[in-house]
């Protein structure tokens, strides 16, 4: 099996959740179980220790269903503290490593095949153009302009690959979706990026990247349900969850709850997930420790 696909089954090992948004806290289940139960009258003692189990196998069936249990980790031995906050992700022994002392820009290509031939396992930064890809990479590695931003979208044309402490990448990929580009910019997704992930063996993960600060958006979903049928590996990135400006009527929380229930209904697994701002520097650390993890699982 490509080990891609390994990861794959990893990433999707989990059946189809209940949405939550925020960082999940295993004691709040524990209290609203105990809350539900305590509306019982006369509680005998046998009821109690069925009390106890049912709690403890709401609790293993909420771990199972919710949350990214990684490789190596006992889903019935989860605690609240392994999760990283801001996201459904438990870390587990093969976190490690996880700062960028140091990346270099490799080079763009304009074709799949014209890629870095190595093998170090590579990250892909994908999603609607102007969703903040060229911004989180630069918040990732702690350099203001090593991806190019801009306001306008359609920024990013090329495959970039970027180099970090000489081990592994992260890809900068054109953003989809841009309908109003001048026709320079303007390219043909399907063909172009589609190619990059359908042949590319070194792709430990896709970071799908959702721009939190809108309501969900069918591309978005659209791309979601590429990748899955498709077997490739994803994490979905909520990003710009700093502005918390009403935007057409929703604030990010509302907009990232929204976005997972959809998810829920198309795809069958429900995928890790984080919530980021490249302003404030939220999820920065806790992402690269999930890459991290994802990382040295692909690399045993
Ligand atoms: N408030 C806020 N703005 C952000 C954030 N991330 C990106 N932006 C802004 O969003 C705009 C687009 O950011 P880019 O990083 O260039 O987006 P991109 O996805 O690389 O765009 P393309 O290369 O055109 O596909 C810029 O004006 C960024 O400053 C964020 O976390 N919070
Ligand atoms: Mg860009």
């Amino acid at each position: 099996m490509l080990l891609r696909n390994r990861l794959f089954l990893l990433l999707s090992a989990s059946p189809s959740p209940k949405p939550y948004p925020f960082a999940l806290s295993l004691k709040t289940q524990l209290v609203f179980s105990t809350r539900s139960q305590n509306r019982r009258p006369h509680a005998t003692s046998a009821s109690k220790t069925s009390k106890q189990s049912q709690t403890v196998s709401d609790t293993a069936r909420f771990v199972r269903t919710v949350l990214f249990v990684p490789p190596g980790v006992d889903p019935d031995e989860v605690t609240e503290d392994m999760i990283l906050p801001g996201s459904n992700i438990v870390v587990g022994p093969y976190a490690g490593h996880s700062q960028i002392k140091e990346v270099e820009f490799v080079k763009s290509s304009g074709r799949a095949k014209d890629c870095p031939k190595d093998d170090r396992p590579e990250f892909a930064i994908l999603g609607r153009s102007n969703v903040g890809k060229s911004s989180l990479i630069n918040a990732l590695v702690r350099k203001k302009e090593l991806a190019l931003t801009s306001k306008k979208p359609g920024k990013t044309q090329l495959i970039n690959h970027f180099l970090v402490n000489k081990s592994w990448y992260i890809v900068d990929l054109p953003g989809y979706g841009f309908a109003k580009a001048p026709d320079v910019a303007r390219m043909d997704w399907s063909s172009f990026t589609k190619g990059y992930f359908l042949n590319r063996e070194s792709l430990v993960s896709v970071l799908l990247l959702i721009d939190a600060s809108v309501p969900p958006q069918k591309m978005d979903l659209d791309c979601a349900n590429w990748l899955g049928r498709n077997n490739i590996p994803l994490t979905f990135v909520f990003t710009k969850c700093d502005k918390m400006k009403v935007a057409k009527g929703r604030r990010p929380d509302e907009n990232i709850k929204s976005f997972q229930q959809l998810i829920r209904e198309n795809y069958p697994h429900h995928p890790p997930w984080i919530m980021t701002s490249s302003v404030t520097g939220l999820g920065r650390d806790e992402l690269l420790l999930h890459m991290s993890q994802l990382r040295n699982y692909w690399d045993q």
